[in-house]
Protein backbone atom coordinates (compact mmCIF):
# COMPACT_ATOMS: atom_id res chain seq x y z
CA UNK A 1 0.00 0.00 0.00
CA UNK A 2 1.17 3.56 -0.61
CA UNK A 3 1.40 4.34 2.97
CA UNK A 4 1.13 8.24 2.36
CA UNK A 5 -1.19 7.60 -0.11
CA UNK A 6 -3.92 5.18 1.37
CA UNK A 7 -5.08 4.47 5.18
CA UNK A 8 -6.64 1.80 5.97
CA UNK A 9 -9.91 2.36 8.59
CA UNK A 10 -12.60 -0.05 9.75
CA UNK A 11 -16.22 1.62 8.55
CA UNK A 12 -19.32 0.41 9.94
CA UNK A 13 -21.18 -1.78 8.24
CA UNK A 14 -18.38 -1.96 5.65
CA UNK A 15 -15.34 -3.83 6.97
CA UNK A 16 -12.02 -2.47 6.52
CA UNK A 17 -11.79 0.44 4.03
CA UNK A 18 -9.36 2.45 2.10
CA UNK A 19 -9.79 6.42 2.19
CA UNK A 20 -7.51 9.18 0.97
CA UNK A 21 -4.41 9.89 3.29
CA UNK A 22 -4.55 13.33 1.93
CA UNK A 23 -5.82 15.59 -1.08
CA UNK A 24 -5.75 13.34 -4.11
CA UNK A 25 -5.58 14.09 -7.77
CA UNK A 26 -7.57 12.62 -10.74
CA UNK A 27 -5.38 10.52 -12.51
CA UNK A 28 -3.11 9.44 -9.63
CA UNK A 29 -1.88 5.65 -9.09
CA UNK A 30 -2.97 4.89 -5.46
CA UNK A 31 -1.60 1.64 -5.42
CA UNK A 32 0.41 -0.94 -7.62
CA UNK A 33 -0.03 -4.70 -6.38
CA UNK A 34 1.11 -8.37 -6.88
CA UNK A 35 -0.69 -11.12 -6.90
CA UNK A 36 0.03 -13.87 -4.25
CA UNK A 37 -1.50 -16.43 -5.98
CA UNK A 38 -2.94 -16.47 -9.64
CA UNK A 39 -4.03 -19.41 -11.72
CA UNK A 40 -5.72 -20.11 -15.11
CA UNK A 41 -9.73 -19.86 -15.57
CA UNK A 42 -10.17 -22.61 -17.95
CA UNK A 43 -11.78 -25.84 -16.57
CA UNK A 44 -8.91 -28.57 -15.63
CA UNK A 45 -10.54 -30.85 -18.44
CA UNK A 46 -10.96 -29.35 -21.87
CA UNK A 47 -14.76 -29.36 -22.62
CA UNK A 48 -16.21 -33.18 -24.23
CA UNK A 49 -15.72 -33.46 -27.27
CA UNK A 50 -12.45 -31.17 -27.11
CA UNK A 51 -12.59 -28.50 -30.49
CA UNK A 52 -9.35 -28.59 -31.50
CA UNK A 53 -10.38 -25.50 -33.15
CA UNK A 54 -11.29 -23.91 -30.65
CA UNK A 55 -9.63 -20.02 -30.11
CA UNK A 56 -8.25 -20.25 -27.26
CA UNK A 57 -7.60 -22.87 -24.71
CA UNK A 58 -5.18 -22.86 -21.42
CA UNK A 59 -2.04 -23.73 -23.69
CA UNK A 60 -2.40 -20.00 -25.42
CA UNK A 61 -1.41 -18.27 -22.84
CA UNK A 62 2.09 -18.54 -20.20
CA UNK A 63 0.96 -20.93 -17.26
CA UNK A 64 3.15 -18.85 -14.96
CA UNK A 65 2.53 -15.11 -16.51
CA UNK A 66 -1.00 -15.59 -18.65
CA UNK A 67 0.57 -13.40 -21.54
CA UNK A 68 -1.02 -14.50 -24.63
CA UNK A 69 1.48 -17.31 -26.02
CA UNK A 70 0.80 -16.56 -29.67
CA UNK A 71 1.45 -13.24 -29.58
CA UNK A 72 5.66 -13.52 -28.42
CA UNK A 73 8.26 -14.44 -30.79
CA UNK A 74 9.32 -17.64 -28.84
CA UNK A 75 8.04 -20.66 -29.26
CA UNK A 76 6.06 -21.79 -25.82
CA UNK A 77 7.73 -24.70 -23.86
CA UNK A 78 5.82 -27.18 -22.26
CA UNK A 79 6.14 -28.44 -18.84
CA UNK A 80 8.27 -31.80 -19.62
CA UNK A 81 6.14 -33.71 -16.82
CA UNK A 82 2.30 -32.54 -17.47
CA UNK A 83 3.02 -30.98 -20.74
CA UNK A 84 -0.74 -29.24 -20.68
CA UNK A 85 1.42 -26.75 -18.78
CA UNK A 86 3.24 -24.12 -21.17
CA UNK A 87 5.41 -21.53 -20.63
CA UNK A 88 6.60 -18.21 -22.64
CA UNK A 89 9.81 -18.17 -21.65
CA UNK A 90 13.05 -19.96 -19.71
CA UNK A 91 12.42 -17.18 -16.81
CA UNK A 92 8.77 -17.64 -16.34
CA UNK A 93 9.31 -21.71 -16.60
CA UNK A 94 12.22 -21.88 -13.95
CA UNK A 95 10.28 -18.93 -11.89
CA UNK A 96 7.17 -21.53 -11.97
CA UNK A 97 8.79 -24.20 -10.85
CA UNK A 98 9.65 -23.30 -7.93
CA UNK A 99 6.53 -21.41 -7.08
CA UNK A 100 3.14 -21.69 -9.02
CA UNK A 101 3.94 -25.00 -10.67
CA UNK A 102 5.53 -26.89 -8.05
CA UNK A 103 6.17 -31.01 -8.60
CA UNK A 104 3.32 -31.67 -6.19
CA UNK A 105 1.20 -29.20 -8.03
CA UNK A 106 2.54 -30.22 -11.43
CA UNK A 107 1.24 -33.86 -10.53
CA UNK A 108 -1.83 -32.87 -9.10
CA UNK A 109 -3.09 -31.30 -11.90
CA UNK A 110 -1.63 -34.33 -14.13
CA UNK A 111 -3.97 -36.71 -12.17
CA UNK A 112 -6.80 -34.20 -12.69
CA UNK A 113 -6.21 -33.67 -16.36
CA UNK A 114 -6.09 -38.02 -16.77
CA UNK A 115 -9.38 -38.49 -18.36
CA UNK A 116 -9.43 -41.91 -17.85
CA UNK A 117 -9.80 -41.27 -14.01
CA UNK A 118 -10.18 -37.75 -13.53
CA UNK A 119 -13.31 -37.26 -10.79
CA UNK A 120 -13.78 -33.91 -12.37
CA UNK A 121 -14.96 -35.77 -15.68
CA UNK A 122 -18.20 -34.11 -16.90
CA UNK A 123 -18.34 -31.54 -13.66
CA UNK A 124 -19.37 -28.21 -13.90
CA UNK A 125 -16.82 -25.42 -15.21
CA UNK A 126 -17.06 -23.63 -12.08
CA UNK A 127 -16.50 -26.24 -9.63
CA UNK A 128 -13.24 -27.31 -11.82
CA UNK A 129 -11.85 -24.08 -11.55
CA UNK A 130 -12.38 -23.79 -7.71
CA UNK A 131 -10.52 -27.27 -7.47
CA UNK A 132 -7.55 -25.18 -9.73
CA UNK A 133 -8.09 -22.57 -7.11
CA UNK A 134 -7.45 -24.91 -3.90
CA UNK A 135 -4.92 -26.42 -5.49
CA UNK A 136 -2.86 -23.60 -6.08
CA UNK A 137 -4.18 -21.98 -2.48
CA UNK A 138 -2.83 -25.80 -0.88
CA UNK A 139 0.38 -24.73 -3.13
CA UNK A 140 0.74 -20.96 -1.86
CA UNK A 141 0.95 -22.56 1.74
CA UNK A 142 3.86 -24.80 0.98
CA UNK A 143 5.98 -22.65 -1.17
CA UNK A 144 4.65 -18.90 0.99
CA UNK A 145 3.38 -19.28 4.22
CA UNK A 146 3.52 -16.21 4.94
CA UNK A 147 0.98 -15.71 1.45
CA UNK A 148 -1.23 -18.61 2.84
CA UNK A 149 -1.53 -16.25 5.91
CA UNK A 150 -2.37 -13.14 3.51
CA UNK A 151 -4.68 -15.00 1.96
CA UNK A 152 -6.27 -15.91 5.25
CA UNK A 153 -6.59 -12.21 6.66
CA UNK A 154 -8.51 -11.49 3.77
CA UNK A 155 -12.62 -11.43 4.55
CA UNK A 156 -14.39 -14.70 3.64
CA UNK A 157 -16.50 -16.99 5.92
CA UNK A 158 -17.15 -20.46 5.45
CA UNK A 159 -20.52 -20.03 6.17
CA UNK A 160 -20.82 -18.59 2.63
CA UNK A 161 -20.41 -22.42 1.36
CA UNK A 162 -21.68 -24.53 3.52
CA UNK A 163 -24.76 -22.71 4.88
CA UNK A 164 -26.68 -24.55 1.95
CA UNK A 165 -26.88 -27.95 0.94
CA UNK A 166 -25.73 -27.57 -3.15
CA UNK A 167 -22.85 -26.02 -2.22
CA UNK A 168 -22.13 -27.80 1.34
CA UNK A 169 -22.09 -30.62 -1.04
CA UNK A 170 -19.54 -29.34 -3.46
CA UNK A 171 -17.28 -28.21 -0.62
CA UNK A 172 -17.31 -31.81 0.42
CA UNK A 173 -17.04 -33.13 -2.76
CA UNK A 174 -13.77 -30.51 -3.29
CA UNK A 175 -12.63 -31.43 0.34
CA UNK A 176 -12.11 -35.09 -0.50
CA UNK A 177 -10.45 -34.81 -3.97
CA UNK A 178 -7.77 -32.07 -1.73
CA UNK A 179 -6.88 -34.60 1.02
CA UNK A 180 -6.60 -37.57 -2.33
CA UNK A 181 -3.82 -34.81 -3.58
CA UNK A 182 -1.93 -34.24 -0.40
CA UNK A 183 0.76 -35.85 0.80
CA UNK A 184 0.78 -37.72 3.76
CA UNK A 185 4.43 -36.42 4.34
CA UNK A 186 3.98 -32.55 3.94
CA UNK A 187 5.39 -29.40 4.59
CA UNK A 188 1.99 -27.71 5.05
CA UNK A 189 1.21 -27.37 8.68
CA UNK A 190 -2.47 -26.29 8.25
CA UNK A 191 -5.22 -28.83 8.03
CA UNK A 192 -7.50 -28.38 5.25
CA UNK A 193 -10.19 -29.60 6.78
CA UNK A 194 -13.76 -28.90 5.25
CA UNK A 195 -14.12 -25.55 7.23
CA UNK A 196 -10.87 -24.45 5.27
CA UNK A 197 -11.51 -25.56 2.72
CA UNK A 198 -15.12 -23.33 2.48
CA UNK A 199 -13.42 -20.20 4.03
CA UNK A 200 -10.58 -20.30 1.34
CA UNK A 201 -13.42 -20.40 -1.54
CA UNK A 202 -15.57 -17.52 -0.02
CA UNK A 203 -12.33 -15.65 0.34
CA UNK A 204 -11.74 -16.35 -3.24
CA UNK A 205 -15.12 -15.14 -4.52
CA UNK A 206 -15.02 -12.38 -2.75
CA UNK A 207 -11.53 -10.47 -3.46
CA UNK A 208 -10.16 -11.98 -6.08
CA UNK A 209 -10.06 -10.03 -9.79
CA UNK A 210 -9.93 -11.85 -12.87
CA UNK A 211 -7.07 -11.47 -15.48
CA UNK A 212 -9.64 -10.35 -18.89
CA UNK A 213 -9.23 -11.35 -22.26
CA UNK A 214 -8.38 -8.27 -24.72
CA UNK A 215 -11.83 -6.05 -25.67
CA UNK A 216 -13.59 -7.38 -29.22
CA UNK A 217 -16.87 -5.02 -29.44
CA UNK A 218 -18.31 -8.26 -31.03
CA UNK A 219 -17.15 -10.58 -28.76
CA UNK A 220 -17.82 -11.44 -24.77
CA UNK A 221 -14.98 -10.44 -22.79
CA UNK A 222 -13.96 -13.75 -20.86
CA UNK A 223 -11.72 -14.14 -17.71
CA UNK A 224 -8.04 -15.72 -18.88
CA UNK A 225 -7.19 -16.20 -15.23
CA UNK A 226 -7.96 -15.04 -11.83
CA UNK A 227 -5.63 -13.61 -9.45
CA UNK A 228 -5.51 -12.89 -5.28
CA UNK A 229 -4.18 -9.31 -4.97
CA UNK A 230 -3.58 -8.84 -1.06
CA UNK A 231 -3.74 -4.82 -0.67
CA UNK A 232 -6.63 -3.76 -3.70
CA UNK A 233 -8.75 -6.37 -1.89
CA UNK A 234 -9.24 -3.85 1.05
CA UNK A 235 -10.94 -1.20 -1.60
CA UNK A 236 -15.19 -1.26 -1.36
CA UNK A 237 -17.54 -1.09 -3.33
CA UNK A 238 -19.47 1.63 -5.34
CA UNK A 239 -21.71 2.44 -8.13
CA UNK A 240 -20.52 5.26 -8.94
CA UNK A 241 -16.68 4.59 -8.16
CA UNK A 242 -13.87 7.00 -7.75
CA UNK A 243 -11.19 4.79 -8.99
CA UNK A 244 -10.91 2.04 -11.38
CA UNK A 245 -8.27 -0.42 -11.66
CA UNK A 246 -5.83 -1.16 -14.82
CA UNK A 247 -4.01 -4.02 -15.90
CA UNK A 248 -1.49 -4.97 -18.61
CA UNK A 249 -1.60 -8.71 -18.97
CA UNK A 250 0.01 -8.82 -22.70
CA UNK A 251 1.96 -5.55 -22.07
CA UNK A 252 5.76 -5.86 -22.43
CA UNK A 253 7.25 -4.58 -18.79
CA UNK A 254 10.26 -3.47 -17.99
CA UNK A 255 9.99 -5.29 -14.47
CA UNK A 256 8.10 -8.11 -15.75
CA UNK A 257 5.19 -7.43 -13.25
CA UNK A 258 2.96 -8.17 -16.28
CA UNK A 259 0.44 -9.51 -14.31
CA UNK A 260 0.38 -6.13 -11.35
CA UNK A 261 -3.09 -4.22 -11.15
CA UNK A 262 -2.28 -0.70 -11.10
CA UNK A 263 -5.60 1.45 -9.54
CA UNK A 264 -5.65 5.18 -10.42
CA UNK A 265 -8.06 8.12 -9.51
CA UNK A 266 -10.80 9.22 -11.74
CA UNK A 267 -11.39 12.61 -10.25
CA UNK A 268 -9.58 14.71 -7.59
CA UNK A 269 -10.32 13.12 -3.92
CA UNK A 270 -10.52 15.51 -1.01
CA UNK A 271 -8.78 13.79 2.20
CA UNK A 272 -10.53 11.15 4.20
CA UNK A 273 -12.54 10.50 1.65
CA UNK A 274 -13.20 6.53 0.77
CA UNK A 275 -11.91 4.88 -2.22
CA UNK A 276 -14.37 2.67 -3.84
CA UNK A 277 -14.14 0.78 -6.98
CA UNK A 278 -17.02 -0.50 -8.87
CA UNK A 279 -17.16 -4.72 -9.02
CA UNK A 280 -18.75 -4.46 -12.07
CA UNK A 281 -18.92 -2.35 -15.56
CA UNK A 282 -21.28 0.74 -13.97
CA UNK A 283 -23.95 0.37 -16.57
CA UNK A 284 -25.73 -2.20 -14.96
CA UNK A 285 -29.44 -1.63 -13.93
CA UNK A 286 -30.02 -0.82 -9.56
CA UNK A 287 -31.71 -4.67 -9.28
CA UNK A 288 -29.12 -6.48 -11.53
CA UNK A 289 -26.24 -4.49 -9.34
CA UNK A 290 -28.15 -5.24 -6.07
CA UNK A 291 -28.60 -9.28 -6.73
CA UNK A 292 -25.11 -9.07 -8.42
CA UNK A 293 -23.90 -7.73 -4.66
CA UNK A 294 -26.22 -9.60 -2.40
CA UNK A 295 -25.56 -13.00 -4.61
CA UNK A 296 -21.35 -12.72 -5.26
CA UNK A 297 -20.26 -10.46 -2.19
CA UNK A 298 -23.47 -11.05 0.33
CA UNK A 299 -24.42 -7.10 1.04
CA UNK A 300 -26.89 -4.86 -0.42
CA UNK A 301 -25.28 -1.18 -1.18
CA UNK A 302 -26.61 1.84 0.21
CA UNK A 303 -24.62 4.34 -2.42
CA UNK A 304 -25.74 7.56 -3.33
CA UNK A 305 -26.63 6.07 -6.77
CA UNK A 306 -28.76 3.50 -5.40
CA UNK A 307 -30.88 5.29 -2.70
CA UNK A 308 -32.06 7.93 -5.70
CA UNK A 309 -32.50 4.86 -8.40
CA UNK A 310 -34.12 2.32 -5.51
CA UNK A 311 -37.11 4.71 -6.18
CA UNK A 312 -37.05 4.00 -10.05
CA UNK A 313 -39.36 1.41 -11.81
CA UNK A 314 -38.24 -0.47 -14.67
CA UNK A 315 -40.06 1.34 -16.93
CA UNK A 316 -38.41 4.81 -15.90
CA UNK A 317 -35.07 2.89 -16.76
CA UNK A 318 -36.10 1.67 -20.28
CA UNK A 319 -37.90 5.43 -21.24
CA UNK A 320 -36.21 6.78 -23.28
CA UNK A 321 -32.90 5.99 -22.20
CA UNK A 322 -30.24 6.54 -25.16
CA UNK A 323 -27.01 5.02 -26.17
CA UNK A 324 -24.74 6.75 -22.98
CA UNK A 325 -27.42 5.30 -20.84
CA UNK A 326 -28.83 9.02 -19.88
CA UNK A 327 -32.20 10.15 -20.72
CA UNK A 328 -33.06 13.79 -21.57
CA UNK A 329 -33.28 15.22 -18.26
CA UNK A 330 -30.52 13.39 -16.65
CA UNK A 331 -28.77 14.35 -19.69
CA UNK A 332 -29.31 17.90 -19.30
CA UNK A 333 -28.50 17.72 -15.32
CA UNK A 334 -24.88 16.45 -16.34
CA UNK A 335 -24.56 19.34 -19.06
CA UNK A 336 -25.29 21.73 -16.21
CA UNK A 337 -22.99 19.61 -13.71
CA UNK A 338 -20.26 19.75 -16.31
CA UNK A 339 -20.64 23.77 -16.42
CA UNK A 340 -20.67 23.81 -12.78
CA UNK A 341 -17.47 22.15 -12.21
CA UNK A 342 -15.78 24.02 -15.23
CA UNK A 343 -16.79 27.56 -13.15
CA UNK A 344 -15.54 25.41 -9.93
CA UNK A 345 -12.28 24.82 -11.77
CA UNK A 346 -12.18 28.45 -12.82
CA UNK A 347 -12.77 29.88 -9.10
CA UNK A 348 -10.38 27.21 -7.91
CA UNK A 349 -13.09 25.08 -6.18
CA UNK A 350 -14.77 21.37 -5.66
CA UNK A 351 -17.71 20.19 -7.54
CA UNK A 352 -20.84 19.54 -4.83
CA UNK A 353 -22.23 16.35 -6.86
CA UNK A 354 -24.09 15.40 -3.15
CA UNK A 355 -27.26 17.27 -3.92
CA UNK A 356 -27.40 16.04 -7.78
CA UNK A 357 -30.78 13.72 -8.71
CA UNK A 358 -28.90 12.22 -11.10
CA UNK A 359 -25.65 11.43 -9.34
CA UNK A 360 -24.68 9.17 -12.09
CA UNK A 361 -25.50 11.51 -14.96
CA UNK A 362 -22.18 13.36 -14.42
CA UNK A 363 -20.48 10.46 -14.04
CA UNK A 364 -21.71 8.44 -17.25
CA UNK A 365 -21.11 11.74 -19.46
CA UNK A 366 -17.83 11.84 -18.48
CA UNK A 367 -16.20 8.81 -17.40
CA UNK A 368 -17.78 6.29 -19.07
CA UNK A 369 -16.05 5.14 -22.55
CA UNK A 370 -18.68 5.67 -25.35
CA UNK A 371 -17.27 2.77 -27.65
CA UNK A 372 -19.89 0.04 -28.82
CA UNK A 373 -20.09 -2.88 -25.94
CA UNK A 374 -17.37 -1.70 -24.01
CA UNK A 375 -18.83 -0.23 -20.45
CA UNK A 376 -15.13 0.50 -19.44
CA UNK A 377 -14.75 3.28 -17.13
CA UNK A 378 -12.81 6.33 -18.15
CA UNK A 379 -9.57 7.92 -16.23
CA UNK A 380 -6.92 10.11 -16.73
CA UNK A 381 -3.26 9.17 -17.23
CA UNK A 382 -0.85 9.75 -14.23
CA UNK A 383 -0.43 13.50 -13.68
CA UNK A 384 3.31 15.11 -14.39
CA UNK A 385 3.89 16.89 -11.65
CA UNK A 386 1.34 19.12 -10.30
CA UNK A 387 0.21 19.00 -14.30
CA UNK A 388 -3.03 16.78 -14.94
CA UNK A 389 -3.45 14.83 -17.39
CA UNK A 390 -5.68 15.86 -20.79
CA UNK A 391 -5.88 12.23 -21.42
CA UNK A 392 -8.22 9.86 -20.70
CA UNK A 393 -7.62 6.21 -20.38
CA UNK A 394 -10.37 3.55 -20.61
CA UNK A 395 -9.69 0.45 -18.37
CA UNK A 396 -11.56 -1.90 -20.56
CA UNK A 397 -10.91 -1.43 -24.35
CA UNK A 398 -7.95 0.54 -23.66
CA UNK A 399 -8.62 3.51 -25.82
CA UNK A 400 -7.04 6.99 -25.03
CA UNK A 401 -9.18 9.99 -25.21
CA UNK A 402 -9.29 13.64 -24.88
CA UNK A 403 -11.22 15.13 -21.49
CA UNK A 404 -11.97 17.99 -23.63
CA UNK A 405 -13.04 16.19 -26.86
CA UNK A 406 -14.91 12.80 -25.02
CA UNK A 407 -18.50 14.16 -25.56
CA UNK A 408 -17.60 14.53 -29.35
CA UNK A 409 -16.00 11.14 -29.20
CA UNK A 410 -13.07 11.88 -30.30
CA UNK A 411 -9.75 9.56 -29.65
CA UNK A 412 -6.26 10.01 -29.24
CA UNK A 413 -4.94 7.00 -30.37
CA UNK A 414 -5.71 2.96 -29.93
C1 LIG B 1 -13.06 -7.17 -1.52
S1 LIG B 1 -13.74 -7.07 0.07
C2 LIG B 1 -13.46 -5.39 0.47
C3 LIG B 1 -12.73 -5.22 1.81
C4 LIG B 1 -13.54 -5.60 3.00
N1 LIG B 1 -14.35 -4.48 3.47
C5 LIG B 1 -12.67 -6.11 4.13
O1 LIG B 1 -12.93 -5.76 5.29
O2 LIG B 1 -11.76 -6.88 3.88
C6 LIG B 1 -15.43 -7.17 -0.33
C7 LIG B 1 -16.35 -7.16 0.85
O3 LIG B 1 -16.37 -5.87 1.47
C8 LIG B 1 -17.69 -5.52 1.89
N2 LIG B 1 -18.14 -4.36 1.08
C9 LIG B 1 -17.58 -3.89 -0.04
N3 LIG B 1 -18.21 -2.81 -0.49
C10 LIG B 1 -19.22 -2.57 0.37
C11 LIG B 1 -20.27 -1.59 0.43
N4 LIG B 1 -20.39 -0.64 -0.49
N5 LIG B 1 -21.15 -1.68 1.47
C12 LIG B 1 -21.06 -2.64 2.41
N6 LIG B 1 -20.08 -3.61 2.40
C13 LIG B 1 -19.19 -3.57 1.40
C14 LIG B 1 -18.57 -6.72 1.60
O4 LIG B 1 -18.61 -7.50 2.74
C15 LIG B 1 -17.80 -7.42 0.48
O5 LIG B 1 -18.07 -8.80 0.44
Amino acid sequence: MEASLLKMVEAEGRGRSLVAAKPLKAGQVVLKDSPILLYSAFPVLPPQPFQAAQATSESNYCSYCFKFIQKLQSSPLPCPSCSASVFCSLHCQSLAFSSSHSPWLCQSLKRLRDVGSSPLLNRPVELQVQMRFLIAAYNLASVSPSNFQNLLSLQGEPSMFIDSPESKYNVLFLHSLVSALCPTETGVEISFSVELIAALLAKDKLNAFGLMEPFLPENERLVRAYGIYPRASFFNHDCLPNACRFDYVDAATADGNNTDIIVRLIHDIPERREICLSYFPVNLKYSERQRRLKEDYGFFCDCDRCRVEANWSDQEYDDGLDEDGLNDEEEEAAMDEDENEEMAADEGGDVAQEDNDFPHAYFFLNYMCNRENCWGTLAPLPPSGFTPSMVMECNVCGILRNSKELMDGNMVQQ
